[in-house]
Protein backbone atom coordinates (compact mmCIF):
# COMPACT_ATOMS: atom_id res chain seq x y z
CA UNK A 1 0.00 0.00 0.00
CA UNK A 2 2.91 2.41 0.89
CA UNK A 3 4.67 2.02 -2.60
CA UNK A 4 1.25 2.37 -4.42
CA UNK A 5 0.57 5.35 -2.49
CA UNK A 6 3.87 7.28 -2.92
CA UNK A 7 4.56 6.67 -6.76
CA UNK A 8 0.75 8.11 -7.12
CA UNK A 9 1.63 10.86 -4.73
CA UNK A 10 4.69 11.90 -6.61
CA UNK A 11 3.09 11.90 -9.61
CA UNK A 12 1.13 15.22 -8.24
CA UNK A 13 -1.70 14.86 -10.57
CA UNK A 14 -3.93 15.97 -7.68
CA UNK A 15 -6.87 14.12 -9.14
CA UNK A 16 -10.19 14.19 -6.44
CA UNK A 17 -11.14 10.42 -5.66
CA UNK A 18 -11.19 8.81 -2.60
CA UNK A 19 -7.77 7.11 -3.26
CA UNK A 20 -5.66 10.74 -3.99
CA UNK A 21 -7.76 12.44 -1.01
CA UNK A 22 -5.78 9.84 0.89
CA UNK A 23 -2.77 10.33 -0.63
CA UNK A 24 -3.16 14.21 0.02
CA UNK A 25 -3.62 13.33 3.62
CA UNK A 26 -1.00 11.13 3.93
CA UNK A 27 1.31 13.22 1.83
CA UNK A 28 0.76 16.00 3.85
CA UNK A 29 0.23 14.45 7.27
CA UNK A 30 1.98 11.02 7.32
CA UNK A 31 5.01 10.89 5.48
CA UNK A 32 8.65 13.39 5.47
CA UNK A 33 9.09 14.78 2.39
CA UNK A 34 12.21 13.32 1.25
CA UNK A 35 11.73 11.81 -2.32
CA UNK A 36 11.61 7.98 -0.76
CA UNK A 37 8.58 8.80 0.98
CA UNK A 38 9.57 7.54 4.32
CA UNK A 39 6.65 6.88 6.66
CA UNK A 40 6.90 8.92 9.81
CA UNK A 41 4.06 7.69 11.76
CA UNK A 42 3.17 3.82 11.41
CA UNK A 43 0.14 3.63 9.20
CA UNK A 44 -2.77 1.94 9.84
CA UNK A 45 -4.84 0.28 6.95
CA UNK A 46 -7.79 1.93 7.68
CA UNK A 47 -9.08 5.17 6.37
CA UNK A 48 -7.35 7.96 8.09
CA UNK A 49 -9.98 10.32 9.86
CA UNK A 50 -9.66 13.75 8.17
CA UNK A 51 -9.70 16.31 10.89
CA UNK A 52 -11.81 19.53 9.80
CA UNK A 53 -8.94 21.44 9.19
CA UNK A 54 -7.88 18.73 6.25
CA UNK A 55 -11.72 18.38 5.13
CA UNK A 56 -11.62 22.56 5.16
CA UNK A 57 -8.62 22.36 2.68
CA UNK A 58 -9.45 19.77 0.37
CA UNK A 59 -11.06 20.43 -3.05
CA UNK A 60 -14.37 18.55 -4.09
CA UNK A 61 -14.14 19.63 -8.11
CA UNK A 62 -15.53 16.75 -9.10
CA UNK A 63 -17.93 15.91 -6.87
CA UNK A 64 -19.78 18.86 -7.22
CA UNK A 65 -19.33 18.72 -11.03
CA UNK A 66 -21.25 15.44 -10.88
CA UNK A 67 -23.47 17.07 -8.55
CA UNK A 68 -24.59 19.84 -10.70
CA UNK A 69 -25.25 17.19 -13.75
CA UNK A 70 -27.83 15.23 -11.56
CA UNK A 71 -29.47 17.97 -10.14
CA UNK A 72 -29.92 20.04 -13.43
CA UNK A 73 -30.88 16.49 -15.22
CA UNK A 74 -33.18 15.85 -12.19
CA UNK A 75 -34.68 19.13 -12.44
CA UNK A 76 -35.36 18.24 -16.00
CA UNK A 77 -37.81 14.89 -15.03
CA UNK A 78 -39.60 17.43 -12.48
CA UNK A 79 -40.49 20.22 -14.61
CA UNK A 80 -41.74 17.72 -17.09
CA UNK A 81 -43.99 16.27 -14.44
CA UNK A 82 -44.92 19.54 -13.28
CA UNK A 83 -46.03 20.39 -16.44
CA UNK A 84 -48.09 17.12 -16.92
CA UNK A 85 -49.16 16.94 -13.49
CA UNK A 86 -52.06 14.88 -12.94
CA UNK A 87 -54.27 13.82 -9.94
CA UNK A 88 -53.20 10.02 -11.11
CA UNK A 89 -49.48 10.85 -10.58
CA UNK A 90 -50.05 11.34 -7.33
CA UNK A 91 -49.64 8.66 -4.38
CA UNK A 92 -49.65 8.71 -0.56
CA UNK A 93 -46.91 7.36 1.36
CA UNK A 94 -47.21 5.65 4.80
CA UNK A 95 -46.91 9.17 6.07
CA UNK A 96 -49.74 10.24 3.75
CA UNK A 97 -47.50 12.93 2.33
CA UNK A 98 -47.86 13.56 -0.89
CA UNK A 99 -45.44 11.83 -3.27
CA UNK A 100 -45.42 11.82 -7.36
CA UNK A 101 -43.33 10.03 -10.04
CA UNK A 102 -41.07 13.17 -9.79
CA UNK A 103 -39.64 12.31 -6.23
CA UNK A 104 -38.88 8.47 -7.46
CA UNK A 105 -37.73 9.54 -10.92
CA UNK A 106 -35.59 12.41 -9.42
CA UNK A 107 -34.15 10.11 -6.81
CA UNK A 108 -33.29 7.46 -9.27
CA UNK A 109 -31.94 10.23 -11.50
CA UNK A 110 -29.27 11.83 -9.00
CA UNK A 111 -28.30 8.58 -7.56
CA UNK A 112 -27.44 6.29 -11.01
CA UNK A 113 -25.39 10.01 -12.00
CA UNK A 114 -23.66 10.43 -9.19
CA UNK A 115 -22.80 6.76 -9.15
CA UNK A 116 -21.77 6.73 -12.93
CA UNK A 117 -19.51 9.98 -12.48
CA UNK A 118 -17.74 9.16 -9.58
CA UNK A 119 -17.47 5.05 -10.27
CA UNK A 120 -14.39 4.59 -8.76
CA UNK A 121 -15.65 6.39 -5.73
CA UNK A 122 -17.60 4.36 -2.43
CA UNK A 123 -21.05 5.37 -2.61
CA UNK A 124 -23.01 6.09 0.08
CA UNK A 125 -26.41 8.07 0.02
CA UNK A 126 -28.91 9.18 2.36
CA UNK A 127 -32.35 10.47 0.91
CA UNK A 128 -35.51 10.67 1.35
CA UNK A 129 -37.57 8.01 -0.88
CA UNK A 130 -37.42 4.15 -0.31
CA UNK A 131 -38.86 1.84 -3.18
CA UNK A 132 -41.37 0.06 -0.87
CA UNK A 133 -44.59 1.18 -2.38
CA UNK A 134 -43.20 0.52 -5.86
CA UNK A 135 -42.59 -3.04 -5.31
CA UNK A 136 -46.39 -3.79 -4.15
CA UNK A 137 -48.30 -5.11 -7.23
CA UNK A 138 -50.84 -2.10 -7.52
CA UNK A 139 -46.99 0.16 -7.96
CA UNK A 140 -45.78 -1.80 -11.26
CA UNK A 141 -48.29 0.55 -13.72
CA UNK A 142 -46.50 3.63 -11.66
CA UNK A 143 -43.11 2.21 -11.43
CA UNK A 144 -43.04 1.77 -15.44
CA UNK A 145 -43.95 5.65 -15.88
CA UNK A 146 -41.25 6.55 -13.31
CA UNK A 147 -38.73 4.13 -15.76
CA UNK A 148 -39.70 5.77 -19.01
CA UNK A 149 -39.31 8.85 -17.19
CA UNK A 150 -35.88 8.10 -16.11
CA UNK A 151 -34.89 7.02 -19.72
CA UNK A 152 -35.90 9.90 -21.10
CA UNK A 153 -34.31 12.26 -18.80
CA UNK A 154 -30.88 10.09 -19.15
CA UNK A 155 -31.13 10.32 -23.10
CA UNK A 156 -31.74 13.94 -23.28
CA UNK A 157 -29.06 14.53 -20.99
CA UNK A 158 -26.37 12.12 -22.80
CA UNK A 159 -26.32 8.83 -21.01
CA UNK A 160 -27.87 6.01 -23.01
CA UNK A 161 -28.10 3.24 -21.01
CA UNK A 162 -31.71 2.17 -21.01
CA UNK A 163 -32.23 1.29 -17.22
CA UNK A 164 -34.91 -1.94 -16.18
CA UNK A 165 -37.69 -1.46 -13.41
CA UNK A 166 -35.45 -3.23 -11.52
CA UNK A 167 -32.70 -0.73 -11.86
CA UNK A 168 -34.71 2.29 -11.28
CA UNK A 169 -35.60 0.45 -8.09
CA UNK A 170 -32.37 -0.20 -6.83
CA UNK A 171 -31.15 3.20 -7.68
CA UNK A 172 -34.01 4.73 -5.90
CA UNK A 173 -33.15 2.26 -2.57
CA UNK A 174 -29.17 2.99 -2.96
CA UNK A 175 -30.36 5.90 -0.91
CA UNK A 176 -30.73 4.01 2.44
CA UNK A 177 -27.53 4.90 3.87
CA UNK A 178 -27.63 6.08 7.66
CA UNK A 179 -24.77 7.92 7.15
CA UNK A 180 -22.84 9.37 10.09
CA UNK A 181 -20.00 10.73 11.40
CA UNK A 182 -17.42 8.76 8.94
CA UNK A 183 -16.86 8.64 5.67
CA UNK A 184 -18.49 10.44 2.83
CA UNK A 185 -22.34 10.21 1.86
CA UNK A 186 -24.60 11.92 0.02
CA UNK A 187 -27.68 14.02 1.22
CA UNK A 188 -30.74 13.45 -1.19
CA UNK A 189 -34.14 15.62 -0.93
CA UNK A 190 -35.38 14.27 -4.56
CA UNK A 191 -37.86 17.11 -4.47
CA UNK A 192 -38.23 19.26 -1.19
CA UNK A 193 -41.07 20.99 -1.21
CA UNK A 194 -43.54 18.36 -2.78
CA UNK A 195 -47.07 20.35 -1.22
CA UNK A 196 -45.26 23.58 -3.29
CA UNK A 197 -44.36 21.43 -6.44
CA UNK A 198 -47.90 20.00 -6.90
CA UNK A 199 -49.43 23.66 -5.92
CA UNK A 200 -46.75 24.81 -9.19
CA UNK A 201 -45.21 26.75 -6.54
CA UNK A 202 -41.58 26.30 -4.97
CA UNK A 203 -39.73 23.31 -4.61
CA UNK A 204 -36.06 22.27 -4.88
CA UNK A 205 -33.60 19.64 -5.69
CA UNK A 206 -31.39 19.48 -2.69
CA UNK A 207 -28.15 17.59 -2.35
CA UNK A 208 -25.52 17.89 -0.44
CA UNK A 209 -22.33 15.57 0.54
CA UNK A 210 -21.33 14.74 4.18
CA UNK A 211 -16.95 14.30 4.88
CA UNK A 212 -16.62 13.04 8.53
CA UNK A 213 -20.06 14.46 9.04
CA UNK A 214 -19.56 18.09 8.07
CA UNK A 215 -21.51 19.43 5.06
CA UNK A 216 -18.76 20.25 2.35
CA UNK A 217 -21.00 20.79 -0.52
CA UNK A 218 -24.43 21.57 -1.65
CA UNK A 219 -26.07 21.97 -4.91
CA UNK A 220 -29.96 23.24 -5.08
CA UNK A 221 -32.02 23.17 -8.42
CA UNK A 222 -34.86 25.60 -7.92
CA UNK A 223 -36.80 25.56 -10.76
CA UNK A 224 -39.48 27.81 -10.46
CA UNK A 225 -37.39 30.59 -8.20
CA UNK A 226 -36.99 33.78 -10.53
CA UNK A 227 -33.23 34.49 -11.21
CA UNK A 228 -33.98 38.24 -10.18
CA UNK A 229 -34.36 38.36 -7.12
CA UNK A 230 -37.61 37.88 -4.93
CA UNK A 231 -37.21 41.44 -2.85
CA UNK A 232 -40.10 43.76 -3.02
CA UNK A 233 -41.87 41.15 -4.87
CA UNK A 234 -44.42 39.04 -4.54
CA UNK A 235 -43.22 35.52 -5.41
CA UNK A 236 -46.30 34.76 -7.35
CA UNK A 237 -46.73 37.84 -9.55
CA UNK A 238 -42.93 38.20 -10.57
CA UNK A 239 -42.20 37.65 -14.66
CA UNK A 240 -38.93 36.73 -16.42
CA UNK A 241 -37.06 34.06 -16.62
CA UNK A 242 -36.98 31.08 -13.63
CA UNK A 243 -34.77 28.32 -12.87
CA UNK A 244 -31.91 28.52 -10.32
CA UNK A 245 -28.93 26.23 -9.64
CA UNK A 246 -26.91 27.37 -6.34
CA UNK A 247 -23.67 25.63 -5.65
CA UNK A 248 -21.16 25.92 -3.27
CA UNK A 249 -18.05 24.13 -1.70
CA UNK A 250 -16.76 24.57 0.95
CA UNK A 251 -14.33 27.58 1.82
CA UNK A 252 -14.71 28.57 -2.03
CA UNK A 253 -18.14 30.64 -1.45
CA UNK A 254 -21.54 30.18 -2.94
CA UNK A 255 -22.17 30.58 -7.29
CA UNK A 256 -25.64 30.91 -8.65
CA UNK A 257 -26.22 29.95 -12.38
CA UNK A 258 -29.36 29.47 -14.49
CA UNK A 259 -30.77 26.28 -14.48
CA UNK A 260 -30.36 26.20 -18.52
CA UNK A 261 -26.52 27.24 -17.94
CA UNK A 262 -25.28 30.55 -17.97
CA UNK A 263 -22.38 31.99 -16.56
CA UNK A 264 -22.57 31.24 -12.49
CA UNK A 265 -22.05 34.06 -10.21
CA UNK A 266 -20.83 34.33 -6.70
CA UNK A 267 -23.73 35.31 -4.45
CA UNK A 268 -23.83 36.96 -0.71
CA UNK A 269 -26.42 36.89 2.02
CA UNK A 270 -27.81 39.97 2.76
CA UNK A 271 -25.22 42.76 4.68
CA UNK A 272 -28.52 44.36 6.59
CA UNK A 273 -27.78 45.21 10.50
CA UNK A 274 -30.85 46.61 10.72
CA UNK A 275 -33.61 44.13 11.18
CA UNK A 276 -35.98 47.17 10.34
CA UNK A 277 -35.14 46.49 6.86
CA UNK A 278 -34.79 42.83 7.36
CA UNK A 279 -37.42 40.53 5.49
CA UNK A 280 -38.03 36.86 6.65
CA UNK A 281 -38.82 34.15 5.07
CA UNK A 282 -40.64 31.06 6.41
CA UNK A 283 -42.24 27.89 5.26
CA UNK A 284 -45.34 28.35 3.15
CA UNK A 285 -47.16 25.69 5.22
CA UNK A 286 -47.83 26.60 8.44
CA UNK A 287 -47.93 23.29 9.48
CA UNK A 288 -44.39 22.84 8.93
CA UNK A 289 -43.26 26.22 11.24
CA UNK A 290 -45.36 27.95 14.01
CA UNK A 291 -46.51 31.21 11.74
CA UNK A 292 -47.46 32.84 15.00
CA UNK A 293 -44.10 32.02 17.43
CA UNK A 294 -42.01 34.01 13.91
CA UNK A 295 -44.19 37.08 13.85
CA UNK A 296 -43.80 37.29 17.64
CA UNK A 297 -40.65 37.25 17.03
CA UNK A 298 -40.20 39.45 13.29
CA UNK A 299 -42.16 42.18 15.66
CA UNK A 300 -39.54 41.88 18.43
CA UNK A 301 -37.31 42.86 16.30
CA UNK A 302 -38.75 45.63 14.42
CA UNK A 303 -38.69 43.59 11.20
CA UNK A 304 -41.52 45.89 8.75
CA UNK A 305 -41.98 43.81 5.86
CA UNK A 306 -44.74 40.90 6.03
CA UNK A 307 -43.18 37.33 5.59
CA UNK A 308 -41.89 35.78 2.46
CA UNK A 309 -43.52 32.43 2.51
CA UNK A 310 -42.22 29.72 -0.03
CA UNK A 311 -41.68 26.27 -0.08
CA UNK A 312 -38.77 23.83 0.67
CA UNK A 313 -35.15 24.99 0.43
CA UNK A 314 -35.28 27.43 -2.22
CA UNK A 315 -35.84 29.79 1.02
CA UNK A 316 -32.23 28.73 1.80
CA UNK A 317 -31.41 29.83 -2.01
CA UNK A 318 -32.92 32.82 -2.35
CA UNK A 319 -31.27 34.16 1.21
CA UNK A 320 -28.13 33.49 -0.16
CA UNK A 321 -28.13 35.50 -2.45
CA UNK A 322 -29.65 38.47 -0.29
CA UNK A 323 -33.45 38.44 -1.27
CA UNK A 324 -34.08 38.50 2.30
CA UNK A 325 -32.04 38.16 5.30
CA UNK A 326 -33.80 36.11 8.23
CA UNK A 327 -34.92 32.37 7.27
CA UNK A 328 -37.01 31.35 10.47
CA UNK A 329 -38.21 27.50 11.07
CA UNK A 330 -40.13 26.07 14.29
CA UNK A 331 -41.86 23.04 13.30
CA UNK A 332 -44.45 21.89 15.76
CA UNK A 333 -43.59 19.74 18.69
CA UNK A 334 -42.83 16.07 18.31
CA UNK A 335 -41.38 17.06 14.90
CA UNK A 336 -37.83 15.64 13.71
CA UNK A 337 -36.22 17.58 11.23
CA UNK A 338 -34.16 14.94 8.53
CA UNK A 339 -30.83 15.88 7.50
CA UNK A 340 -31.87 16.04 3.58
CA UNK A 341 -33.91 19.45 4.38
CA UNK A 342 -31.35 21.32 5.67
CA UNK A 343 -27.75 19.81 4.58
CA UNK A 344 -27.66 21.52 0.96
CA UNK A 345 -29.83 24.52 1.68
CA UNK A 346 -27.30 25.27 5.18
CA UNK A 347 -23.50 25.34 2.70
CA UNK A 348 -25.32 27.14 0.65
CA UNK A 349 -26.16 30.16 2.96
CA UNK A 350 -23.08 29.14 5.11
CA UNK A 351 -20.54 30.00 1.98
CA UNK A 352 -22.75 33.12 0.68
CA UNK A 353 -21.60 34.69 4.36
CA UNK A 354 -24.14 33.44 6.45
CA UNK A 355 -24.51 31.44 9.54
CA UNK A 356 -27.25 28.13 10.48
CA UNK A 357 -28.00 27.22 14.07
CA UNK A 358 -31.02 25.98 16.26
CA UNK A 359 -32.52 28.03 18.16
CA UNK A 360 -29.70 27.37 21.14
CA UNK A 361 -27.51 29.09 18.89
CA UNK A 362 -25.52 25.70 17.85
CA UNK A 363 -24.80 24.81 14.75
CA UNK A 364 -26.68 21.76 13.25
CA UNK A 365 -24.94 18.09 13.82
CA UNK A 366 -25.31 16.71 10.63
CA UNK A 367 -22.96 13.65 11.76
CA UNK A 368 -25.95 11.85 13.93
CA UNK A 369 -27.62 9.56 11.49
CA UNK A 370 -30.83 10.46 9.40
CA UNK A 371 -31.97 12.66 11.63
CA UNK A 372 -30.80 16.51 13.03
CA UNK A 373 -31.18 16.39 16.56
CA UNK A 374 -31.72 20.13 17.26
CA UNK A 375 -32.97 22.67 20.08
CA UNK A 376 -36.71 23.70 18.93
CA UNK A 377 -36.03 25.14 15.57
CA UNK A 378 -33.69 26.56 13.02
CA UNK A 379 -33.05 30.55 12.12
CA UNK A 380 -31.03 31.47 9.43
CA UNK A 381 -29.24 35.07 9.08
CA UNK A 382 -26.46 36.88 8.42
CA UNK A 383 -23.22 37.13 10.97
CA UNK A 384 -24.15 40.63 11.91
CA UNK A 385 -28.02 40.12 12.66
CA UNK A 386 -27.53 36.90 14.15
CA UNK A 387 -27.02 37.83 17.82
CA UNK A 388 -30.09 40.21 17.34
CA UNK A 389 -32.06 37.69 16.18
CA UNK A 390 -31.23 34.62 18.57
CA UNK A 391 -31.90 36.94 21.40
CA UNK A 392 -35.20 37.79 20.08
CA UNK A 393 -35.93 34.29 19.22
CA UNK A 394 -35.11 33.09 23.25
CA UNK A 395 -37.53 35.90 24.37
CA UNK A 396 -40.48 35.05 22.24
CA UNK A 397 -39.63 31.14 23.58
CA UNK A 398 -39.91 32.22 26.84
CA UNK A 399 -42.59 34.17 26.98
CA UNK A 400 -44.46 31.55 24.49
CA UNK A 401 -43.61 28.92 27.30
CA UNK A 402 -44.70 31.36 29.91
CA UNK A 403 -48.40 31.96 28.49
CA UNK A 404 -49.40 28.29 28.10
N1 LIG B 1 -44.84 18.76 10.40
C1 LIG B 1 -43.76 19.22 9.82
N2 LIG B 1 -43.02 20.18 10.39
C2 LIG B 1 -41.92 20.65 9.79
N3 LIG B 1 -41.48 20.23 8.59
C3 LIG B 1 -42.19 19.28 7.98
C4 LIG B 1 -43.36 18.73 8.55
N4 LIG B 1 -43.84 17.80 7.70
C5 LIG B 1 -42.99 17.78 6.66
N5 LIG B 1 -42.00 18.67 6.83
C6 LIG B 1 -40.85 18.92 6.00
O1 LIG B 1 -40.91 20.20 5.39
C7 LIG B 1 -40.38 20.08 4.08
C8 LIG B 1 -40.90 21.16 3.21
O2 LIG B 1 -40.14 22.28 3.47
P1 LIG B 1 -40.73 23.63 4.00
O3 LIG B 1 -41.44 23.45 5.28
O4 LIG B 1 -39.57 24.54 4.04
O5 LIG B 1 -41.67 24.10 2.84
S1 LIG B 1 -43.23 24.34 2.88
O6 LIG B 1 -43.45 25.75 2.67
O7 LIG B 1 -43.83 24.01 4.13
O8 LIG B 1 -43.75 23.51 1.79
C9 LIG B 1 -40.85 18.75 3.67
O9 LIG B 1 -39.97 18.27 2.70
P2 LIG B 1 -40.54 17.35 1.53
O10 LIG B 1 -41.19 16.14 2.17
O11 LIG B 1 -39.29 17.01 0.81
O12 LIG B 1 -41.49 18.18 0.73
C10 LIG B 1 -40.79 17.92 4.90
O13 LIG B 1 -39.62 17.19 5.06
MG1 LIG C 1 -41.55 14.34 1.58
MG1 LIG D 1 -37.87 17.97 2.13
MG1 LIG E 1 -38.83 15.51 -0.53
Amino acid sequence: MAIALSSAALSGKGTINPLTRVLHFDRNCYYSSTPKLKPIFSLSLKRPRFSSRAAATMSYDKELAAAKKACSLAARLCQKVQKALLQSDVHAKSDKSPVTVADYGSQAVVSFVLQKELSSSPFSLVAEEDSGDLRKEDGQETLQRITKLVNETLANGGTASPLSDQDVLAAIDSGKSEGGSLGQHWVLDPIDGTKGFLRGDQYAIALGLLDEGKVVLGVLACPNLPLQSLACHDQHTIQGKAGCLFFAQVGTGTYMQSLDGSEPRKVNVSCTENPEEASFFESYEAAHSMHDLTSLIAKKLGVKAPPVRIDSQAKYGALSRGDGAIYMRFPHRGYREKIWDHAAGSVVVTEAGGVVTDAAGKPLDFSRGRYLDLDTGIIVTNQKLMPTLLNAVQESLKEKASSL
